[in-house]
């Protein structure tokens, strides 16, 4: 008998859901385009090192040669490099995150910049990556966009990989992840245990549909994985996600400091999206001031950072104003 407990519609969707990137060549994915367009979008804080080969390569071997991405757009999130010069350079349009969200609150973080990237690309499927990744491979756009181009069901599409932890005490081939394995999986599982096979839910890698995109809301900073995944399996159904492997990737870490405020913002996105399902009281709060410790000379050294979450609507419910004008 088919059980229908969460873990077995998890394990069901993971049987017929999960792919690996080397399924879909792009010669043959760009014959099944059929009229759509495809943005390729990255988030850029200061990766002035590595957002330049991302592009490059995307650009020669997809967009050039292949004709399978339309568009490349990096949104400069407040850098303070030559981020956006290098983007340029290597054959990307660059849009600034706070020129993009001219006229709206000012938000932070990945998130925002994000809904930037959603507002000023126009191709039909967005393929998100970050731009701090080293060792990039073309098959991350290509497997990202295989899915969605070979089933019409499916409406957004997670990457996953073996994720080494390279520190300058030598490396640990499957030691990265580290929000991944102590925050957000066991909350998932915990809350949403029909998302306990989405291998790596924290992913930067992903593309999606954009009339899906459009009808969520984006998490500001680091929330934004977790929240747009508890907000897609409520909006299209496990059914319309699918994940790929993409093999191995190798990107900067973050020290554990930063990784505290990350998960203190997942945190949050958690709390609310509970909230919103009536499973904590609605009249309570958390606080949003994260304290932490660092070793100083003479003694300990304090910091208090506010680590709230604040959410772009919908883009959809957003004046036009904000999008990118049609070609
Ligand atoms: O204010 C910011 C901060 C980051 N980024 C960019 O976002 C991407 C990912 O940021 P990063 O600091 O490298 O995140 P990770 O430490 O790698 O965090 C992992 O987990 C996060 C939480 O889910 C995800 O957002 C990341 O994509 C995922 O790689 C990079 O291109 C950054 O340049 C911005 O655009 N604006
Ligand atoms: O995705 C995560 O869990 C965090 O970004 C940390 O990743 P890392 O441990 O590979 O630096």
């Amino acid at each position: 008998m088919r059980g229908d407990d969460p873990a077995s519609r998890a394990a069901r969707w993971a049987r017929r859901r999960t792919h690996a990137a080397g399924d879909w060549p792009a010669a043959a994915l760009a014959d099944r385009k059929a009229g759509q367009t495809v943005s390729v979008v990255l988030p850029a804080r200061n990766e002035q090192d590595t957002v330049g080969a991302i592009v490059a390569t995307v650009r020669r071997q997809l967009l050039d040669r292949h004709g399978l991405v339309d568009e490349i757009l990096v949104v400069d999130s407040r850098s303070t490099d030559a981020t956006a010069r290098v983007a340029a350079a290597a054959g990307a349009t660059v849009v600034s995150q706070d020129e993009a969200t001219r006229g709206l609150p000012r938000l932070d973080g990945k998130g925002d910049a994000l809904w930037a990237g959603l507002a000023r690309s126009r191709g039909d499927l967005v393929v998100f990556l970050d731009a701090d990744l080293r060792e990039f491979d073309a098959a991350y756009v290509t497997g990202l966009l295989g899915p969605l181009l070979a089933d019409p069901a499916v409406a957004y599409v997670k990457g996953f990989y073996h994720r080494p932890l390279r520190l300058a005490g030598g490396a640990e081939p499957d030691g990265g992840g580290r929000v991944t394995e102590l925050v957000a999986r066991p909350l998932l599982n915990m809350f949403w245990p029909e998302l306990s096979r989405v291998v790596q839910p924290l992913s930067g890698e992903y593309a999606g549909r954009r009339a899906v995109l459009e009808r969520l809301p984006f998490a500001s900073g680091y929330a934004v994985e977790t929240a747009l995944l508890i907000d897609l399996v409520a909006l299209v159904g496990l059914d319309a996600l699918a994940q790929v492997d993409l093999g191995e990737r190798h990107h900067r870490h973050q020290d554990n400091q930063a990784l505290g405020r990350m998960s203190a913002q997942i945190l949050h996105a958690v709390w609310s999206r509970l909230q919103r399902r009536g499973w904590v009281d609605g009249q309570a709060a958390p606080a949003t001031l994260l304290t932490q410790f660092a070793r100083a000379a003479d003694g300990r050294q304090v910091s208090t950072t506010d680590i709230s979450v604040a959410e772009r609507p919908p883009l959809r419910d957003v004046a036009a104003a904000h999008r990118a004008a049609p070609r």
